[in-house]
């Protein structure tokens, strides 16, 4: 039978966009009412990637906390073709910098200065294994002989294997993955591998975005894929396997960005972020392995506390939002307008 409540440890988002400046005082209000904490992606323009930069992130990322919240970012550093060692070291040493994000160049928003040449990192690499700070990585080569379709497994099989066969103690994180292929590589992986899945792969394959006419607000990278590898990713998502967790990779584009000819990438997925995942463990009758994948796998794979903290779910239609009103005009939320299952119990 279906529970009318469901009461979680406060969850966690590893992997999510806030934007800048402008942003902020939108994005942050929105993640940090229902999440403790986030991995804060460093793909501004210019991008984060030094401790200084981040920390000065951080601190913009703070301001905009509404009282009381102790929402906590885990700030993650842009990995370039120039990041040396001492970063790496200097990054170990602050306890607010979670890891290092690897963006293959061109391959999503705001990555032209991504990695060009992965294996002329390798003592970036060594460095990060030795200190014991995390990869996370966008998982897609961009070259024009693979289909957009094909291009995480190649990213797997050409960079990740081979990545991990030199550097077998690196801990790494596949973000926002999106083929039955990427299940089965972090699933034989040791360890020290695991994966974010987003609510849009969950809940969605490419016929979402592309049938009866073109839907940019389910465009996201890497974009979704086929039907059997949606399931693999749902199977894998209510399993219980502890590699697999929570990362929204919320990533909000003003509307009239989405909308056009040449439409970005991301889904703003965060003002209903839990409620769809809600509904996917719904869906997937595993209601009870929803704690687990939102609240307990990701921390214990960083090395934190789970929270001590709860936050009350209600099974009550809620209506996702149609628009949200910023700074740099109207943002249209992922499932925007459409009733859920699930909200968030009012605090009494
Ligand atoms: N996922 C996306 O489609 N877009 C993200 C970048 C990313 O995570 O690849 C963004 O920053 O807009
Ligand atoms: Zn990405
Ligand atoms: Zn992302």
């Amino acid at each position: 039978m279906t529970p009318t409540q469901l009461t979680l440890p406060t969850p966690d988002d590893w992997h999510l966009h806030l934007r800048d400046a402008e942003l902020l005082p939108t994005t942050v209000p929105a993640s940090a009412e229902v999440f403790g904490r986030a991995v804060i992606m460093p793909n501004l323009v210019p991008p984060v990637t030094t401790v200084e930069q981040a920390m000065d992130y951080r601190d913009r990322i703070l301001a905009q906390r509404p009282e009381g919240s102790s929402f906590r970012p885990l700030m993650a550093l842009y990995l370039t073709q120039k990041t040396t060692p001492e970063t790496v070291k200097a990054a170990a040493a602050n306890d607010e910098i979670i890891g290092f994000k690897l963006y293959p160049s061109g391959a999503t928003t705001n990555s032209a200065a991504g990695v060009t040449d992965i294996d002329a990192l390798d003592d970036v690499f060594a460095a990060m294994a030795a200190e014991r700070v995390p990869l996370l990585v966008h998982g897609e080569v961009t070259t024009a002989d693979i289909d957009i379709f094909d291009r995480e497994k190649v990213f797997i099989d050409r960079h990740l294997r081979p990545l991990l066969k030199r550097h077998p103690d690196l801990k790494l994180v596949l973000e926002h993955i999106t083929t039955k292929d990427a299940v089965e590589f972090v699933c034989s992986a040791s360890d020290n591998v695991a994966a974010t899945i987003t609510p849009q792969h969950l809940l969605m394959n490419r016929n979402d975005m592309l049938v009866g006419g073109i839907r940019p607000h389910n465009y996201c990278l890497p974009i979704l894929k086929r039907r059997e590898h949606q399931q693999a990713l749902r199977e894998i998502a209510v399993s219980g396997n502890p590699k697999f967790f929570l990362g929204t990779d919320s990533a909000p584009h003003a509307q009239s960005r989405k909308e056009a000819a040449c439409g970005c990438a991301g889904c703003y997925s965060a003002p209903a972020a839990i409620q769809l995942y809600a509904e996917f463990f719904e869906q997937m009758d595993a209601l009870d392995k929803l704690a687990d994948f939102a609240s307990g796998f990701g921390a214990d794979f960083y090395g934190f506390p789970r929270a001590a903290e709860t936050m009350t779910l209600e099974r009550k239609p809620w209506q996702v939002p149609a628009i949200i009103q910023t700074a740099v005009g109207p943002v249209v939320p992922y499932w925007a307008g459409e009733l859920l299952n699930w909200q968030i119990a009012q605090q009494k």
